[in-house]
């Protein structure tokens, strides 16, 4: 907007010069004039409007400065170094144990980007839910996540509330139900899988990636479960679709330079950049599209010949009938993208978890087999799964303590008031669960310990204060559509994995470099490189 704001500002000035004669001076023709005036004028009005914006007005002039934050260690980038350097909410954990503060901490990023970090349920309920349409999802969103699809995620207002309403009878409880044969089928092809790679590596406890286990189990259930679709991805690991997916979930150096031009730059700009990292994600974001339609195509068949079929989302969404090929075919690449690396990741988190605490483990599985007799049975139920309470205990810890999406992002649509502060049009608000759900304030003083016992207190929430303690699924009228499905779904893959394995850190202490995407997991080499041991007896 600014840069189209500046080139007409240019052309007009540059004319009037021209006209009045004032670039005679230095060419004769009126062509060369605006040869030098346009650029010169665009150039110095760009310098203006950027030292402007980014150093007089966050440092001088802006009406948020008055709401407490730490002291910026730099005047033109903020606390942008630290963000960068550290893992995603470490710095802000630091700000909200020492920065007093009534709901609101307000800090520079990036470039002195300007951020407000809600930190009481107070102030996260009037962002999430009262005025959950006035903080909407920020222009940069459009371009960090367009593999997936302009469905739900991305839809505002009355919009999002059509959609909302179509879609959530896919996700309703009973439907789960029915979906739950298919989780557990396809957790017990994943551990027959890993136990088959563990014996033929013929050597004791060989080294498995979970994370690439994690990635291809989840989205080959959410093929299955989306649309009635075998994805095999985890038959075959060079699957395109997998590779794919792990291609652009995987944070590169060029892409968090992209992120930070995302900042500062215009959508168009930014889908136009001749650089292979767009051209990849674009020619990805073709592949799935033209995937999703196929399956629309393949559902329509089905339908017609009435072939007897799980009632997955897709079929839902086509008996509900009101949303167009186009709209479902959004929904499904969303559903994609969303619904698997994020359960992928809480996966990672669970067995590294438990290969550093053996103690954990082995009380999760006496706990799994007491509840499981076989692993290889059809009739396991999602009631037998939910009855395991170490389990609830261990997969609610994990979701808290390493929320797969460590942050989100809000930015106001227009003016408007936070805790009673005034709030301009465009302010970025910043939620993240991988904060908050470390509050001391809202978890008490054992808030950075992990500890699944904590579950076990009275009121069923961990302890925590408030509902709004725990944002790993976010709360309100965007909260997380794929809540209960992601959790019956990871909990049924943890129960193959610890019921069946024991894992142990490739090195002790193995270093991890956990790098901030859209999501957030252990990585190490790559991978999530763990030693594997099948524990005999079921
Ligand atoms: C552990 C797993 C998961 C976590 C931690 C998670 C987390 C989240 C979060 C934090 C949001 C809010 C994003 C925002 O508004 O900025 C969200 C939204 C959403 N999630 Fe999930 N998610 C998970 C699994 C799933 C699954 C399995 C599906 C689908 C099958 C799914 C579908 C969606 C959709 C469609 C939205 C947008 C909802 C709306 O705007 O109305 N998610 N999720």
């Amino acid at each position: 907007m600014a840069i189209l704001e500046i080139l007409l500002l240019s052309l007009a000035e540059s004319y009037a010069l021209v006209h009045l004669s004032y670039l005679s001076v230095v060419a004769k023709s009126p062509v060369a004039q605006y040869a030098i005036g346009f650029p010169t004028l665009v150039i110095s009005q760009g310098v203006v409007y950027a030292v402007y914006h980014w150093l007089i007005y966050p440092n001088f002039i802006s009406p948020l400065r008055k709401i407490p934050g730490p002291k910026a260690p730099s005047f033109w980038n903020g606390h942008g170094k630290d963000i960068i350097a550290k893992r995603t909410g470490d710095p802000h954990k630091v700000w909200i144990k020492t920065v007093p503060n009534d709901g609101l901490i307000y800090y520079k990023g990036l470039l002195n980007r300007e951020r407000l970090l809600p930190t009481t349920p107070k102030v996260l309920a009037e962002v999430l839910n009262s005025q959950s349409y006035i903080f909407v999802k920020p222009q940069f969103f459009r371009f960090s996540l367009r593999l997936l699809g302009n469905g739900i995620l991305m839809a505002e207002g009355d919009e999002h509330k059509r959609q909302r309403k179509i879609l959530t009878p896919a996700f309703h409880p009973r439907h789960l139900r029915s979906l739950f044969p298919l989780l557990w089928n396809k957790t017990r092809e994943m551990v027959d899988l890993i136990a088959a790679e563990v014996e033929a590596s013929g050597v004791p406890d060989p080294i498995v990636d979970f994370n690439s286990w994690g990635s291809r189990c989840t989205l080959d259930i959410i093929g299955k479960a989306g649309a009635g679709i075998e994805f095999n991805s985890m038959k075959e690991p060079n699957n395109d679709l997998f590779k794919i997916y792990q291609k652009v979930f995987t944070p590169t150096q060029g892409q968090l330079w992209m992120g930070i031009l995302n900042l500062i730059m215009p959508l168009w700009f930014m889908h136009n950049l001749p650089l292979k990292a767009v051209r990849d994600i674009t020619r990805a974001k073709y592949f799935i599209m033209n995937l999703c339609l196929d399956m629309i195509k393949k559902k329509r068949v089905q339908m017609a010949e009435k072939t007897p079929m799980h009632s997955d989302i897709l079929s839902i969404m086509m008996e509900e009938g009101s949303l167009s090929d186009e709209e479902m075919q959004n929904q499904l690449m969303t559903f994609m993208a969303a619904g698997h690396e994020t359960t992928a990741a809480a996966v990672s988190w669970s067995v590294w978890e438990l290969s550093r605490r053996p103690e954990v483990a082995e009380r999760l599985r006496a706990e799994i087999r007491a509840a499981i007799p076989v692993l290889d049975s059809d009739s396991v139920t999602m009631e037998q799964i939910e009855s395991i309470r170490y389990l609830r205990n261990f997969t609610n810890e994990i979701l808290r303590f390493h929320p797969p999406v460590p942050v989100t992002i809000r930015e106001a649509e227009k003016d408007t008031t936070l805790n009673g502060e005034f709030i301009p049009k465009g302010t970025t608000i910043m939620l993240m669960p991988s904060v908050i759900n470390h509050s001391e304030e809202l978890w008490g003083p054992d808030a950075a310990e992990f500890n699944p016992d904590r579950w076990d207190k009275p009121g069923g929430n961990g302890g925590a204060t408030s509902n709004y303690a725990n944002l790993t699924f976010l709360m309100g009228p965007r909260s997380c559509i794929g809540q209960k499905f992601s959790v019956e779904e990871y909990k049924a893959i943890i129960v193959g994995l610890a019921g069946r394995f024991a894992f142990e850190e490739k090195t002790k202490d193995m270093e991890l470099s956990i790098r901030a995407g859209i999501t957030q997991r252990p990585t190490h080499d790559g991978g999530l490189p763990l030693k594997t041991r099948v524990i005999p007896g079921w």
